[in-house]
């Protein structure tokens, strides 16, 4: 009989192991990285073994039994378990709550039922064992010579492939695979996008040119079902090409050759909650630990990869031109809406100019980051206006479904009939969002082919993926979007960008916010004159309504001038001790009462000095409450990542001890303070 101590990671607040008695029948023990069944506060919970050992400090009576090991799945590697042991350890969580939800939720079941059905269906498909790459295009000297370098680089090798938008980035990561393929007959390759958007497009670049290849994706739309498939042939070294989003970054990948992150800078690859890890930064570490390749993409790299690059810790691989023979940058043209006042938010040059590409068949975006009909509603006889109950912030008009609704609590209501203090029926909407801008159009070209692509318009599952492939297929004039339409997609038809009204971004507090605005409007107008032009066809052209024709930013994104914007950003940055130069971790304390907040922020400041360390003054948040929650916060910042880190790691300790009712968590390199 085989007897021992099975030490437990189980996906629970506390930061701990636990110890649990085995006692197989057969001669055979568990291994470390397998998952087993165990009794937990009255439950029966899957936890994965961490660790085998012949005693416990519990005492003997008090240890539980093991009841089952998941036997058919093979373990989870050792470097595995240390990528999950790296982000519990540098986000500051317990292993059990980064390791367990790694792993698809039909794993941690208490049946065996979907497992046993996966890996028979799995069992049944064939590997084709053929990765001969089909129809791949010639490449430029550029992308060449980028793709050799990330196809034949050997150990960790980081690179900044930074290319102008439409450079044909998509391209070098495909043949720098097909190279990897070629070469590790078992190897496996990890492609992350920012959105779920994106995968289709890229998923279907891969099987065209990999037809022979196993391609695993994993988002989070996927049905359980299929992520507990795609996720156990990743698992078992058969998808050869891993495809997913942020969350990919912590699948199981026994044979991992190269790891590619296309739109490096995206925000979205930090997640904004519970365990908020980036991605972005846990791939590279992942990347070094396995002494492999990794490719970080953009036309607009974040200011700490370009830091990198600039440092020489990145190789910087460039792409100065469009992949298209004849397809150049657009023209970008400031319009000042104080000389062209704007009528239902638009310039009449920026009317002209959709005018002209309705007459010439091409298509149009009209880029807007507000979603709904107008941000609030107000009475002009008293002043009332549509603020949220619950939040420090107001309802939004939507008009199609006759709601005002919360953004940040979801509060919903009828919009009202007359205004609630005084009674007037004369109620405005102020301001403007995608449904208003949607309905202008229309009334202006009552013709066109109006389409909206924003959260509201895609709330239905494939719905995304239906609107891009009507934009695709020709069926749209105008193209009304949020930030979802202004990443990545390689539309072919398009040739004007209209950018509406950027400018509140330019006076943010948030020291980031620059940096995002102008990645931003690069990336929007990037989606104009990807193809090349066609006779008599329009030349592709970015215009932006702005009150502020002389900021530099505009003039940085006229000049399509990444490289000497982001050199002034850096050294503001440095001058200013921020990010890159400096690294930073949030506190967030949550109470109904902002005074309780407070207090027990001020409780975390003095409870600990530290040499090396910044403990700054609590301060309410931005938007203060939100669903009848008041939320504050506190900055700590530190020269060093490590002195932060050993600070970090005993704060937390007694911050446990304290014990307190007040719901708190820490965010380890926060991207909005
Ligand atoms: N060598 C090539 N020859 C011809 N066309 C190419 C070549 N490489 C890429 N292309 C085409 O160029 C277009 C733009 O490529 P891609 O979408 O990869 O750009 P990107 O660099 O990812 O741009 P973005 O940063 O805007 O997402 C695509 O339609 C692609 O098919
Ligand atoms: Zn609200």
């Amino acid at each position: 009989m085989a007897q021992c101590i099975l030490k437990i990671a189980l996906d629970t607040p506390l930061n701990a192991v636990f110890d649990y008695r085995w006692e197989g029948e057969d001669g055979a023990l568990p291994q470390v990285g397998q998952l087993a069944l165990v009794p937990f506060a009255r439950r029966e919970v899957v936890g994965l073994i961490v660790g085998l050992a012949e005693h416990s400090d519990v005492p003997v009576e008090k240890l539980k039994d093991a009841l089952a090991v998941r036997g058919q799945l093979s373990p989870l590697t050792a470097e595995w378990l240390a990528l999950a042991g790296f982000a519990a350890d540098y986000y500051q969580r317990p292993l059990g709550e980064v390791a367990l939800p790694g792993i698809p939720k039909n794993l941690r079941v208490l049946t065996t039922v979907a497992l046993d059905r996966a890996i028979k269906k799995l069992g049944k498909l064939e590997d084709k064992h053929d990765h001969t790459p089909l129809n791949m295009p010639a490449l430029n000297a550029e992308q060449q010579a980028a793709a050799d370098h990330i196809g034949g680089a050997l150990g960790y090798q980081p690179a900044l492939l930074y290319g102008v938008t439409g450079s044909g980035k998509t391209e070098v990561y495909l043949q720098a695979c097909a190279q990897v393929l070629a070469r590790e007959p078992e190897g496996q390759i990890l492609i992350l996008v920012p959105e779920i958007n994106l995968t289709p497009q890229l998923e279907g670049n891969i099987r065209a040119r990999f037809p022979g290849v196993m391609l695993a994706t994993l988002h989070s739309s996927l049905s359980e079902g299929e992520r507990m498939l795609h996720w156990l042939a990743a698992h078992q070294g058969r998808a050869r090409i891993v495809l997913g989003t942020r969350l990919a970054v912590l699948a199981s990948l026994p044979r991992l050759k190269l790891i590619v992150i296309d739109e490096e800078h995206d925000p979205s690859y930090k997640q904004q909650e519970g365990l908020r890890y980036s991605a972005r930064d846990l791939a590279v570490w992942r990347a070094w630990q396995l002494k492999i390749p990794i490719v970080l993409g953009s036309a607009t790299p974040s200011l700490e990869s370009w830091h990198h690059a600039q440092g020489g810790r990145y190789r910087k691989l460039e792409l100065r031109e469009r992949a298209v023979k004849s397809a150049v940058l657009p023209k970008v043209k400031l319009i000042d809406m104080e000389r062209d006042k704007p009528r239902d938010g638009l310039t009449s040059q920026l009317v002209a100019a959709l005018k002209l590409r309705m007459e010439r068949g091409e298509q149009s975006l009209l880029f807007l980051n507000r979603r709904g009909y107008a941000p609030v509603i107000c009475c002009e006889s008293c002043g009332w206006i549509s603020d949220c109950k619950r939040c420090t912030s107001f309802m939004v008009l939507h008009k199609p479904e006759h709601r005002l609704r919360c953004h940040h609590c979801s509060l919903e209501m009828r919009i009202p009939r007359h205004c609630p203090t005084c009674g007037n029926i004369d109620l405005q909407p102020v301001g403007r969002g995608t449904q208003r801008v949607e309905e202008g159009l229309q009334a202006l070209f009552p013709e066109a082919r109006i389409l909206r692509i924003d959260a509201d318009s895609t709330r239905k599952k494939g719905s995304a993926q239906e609107a891009f492939d009507t934009v695709h297929r020709g069926e749209v004039d105008i193209l009304v979007g949020t930030q979802m339409v202004a990443k990545g997609h390689d539309f072919k038809k398009l040739t004007l960008v209209g950018i509406m009204n950027p400018d509140t971004a330019l006076f943010s507090q948030d020291y980031r916010a620059s940096e995002r605005l102008f990645a931003q409007l690069m990336q929007v107008a990037g989606r104009a004159g990807r193809a090349a032009q066609v006779e008599g066809g329009s030349p592709a052209e970015v215009l932006i309504q702005t009150r502020y024709t002389q900021h530099p930013l505009y003039s940085a994104v006229v000049n399509h001038d990444y490289d000497h914007f982001a050199s002034a950003l850096l050294a503001e940055r440095k001058q200013a001790a921020l990010p890159p130069y400096l690294f930073q971790a949030l506190l967030r304390a949550e109470a109904p009462e902002l005074a309780t907040a407070i207090e027990f922020l001020t409780l975390a400041r003095d409870c600990r000095q530290w040499e090396g360390v910044t403990l700054n003054d609590p301060i309410p948040m931005t938007m203060t409450r939100v669903h009848n929650v008041d939320r504050a916060q506190l900055l700590v910042e530190s020269a060093s990542r490590p002195v932060l880190q050993a600070f970090l790691k005993e704060w937390m300790q007694a911050l446990r001890d304290t014990k307190t009712r007040v719901k708190w968590s820490l965010e380890v390199d926060p991207l909005d303070i």
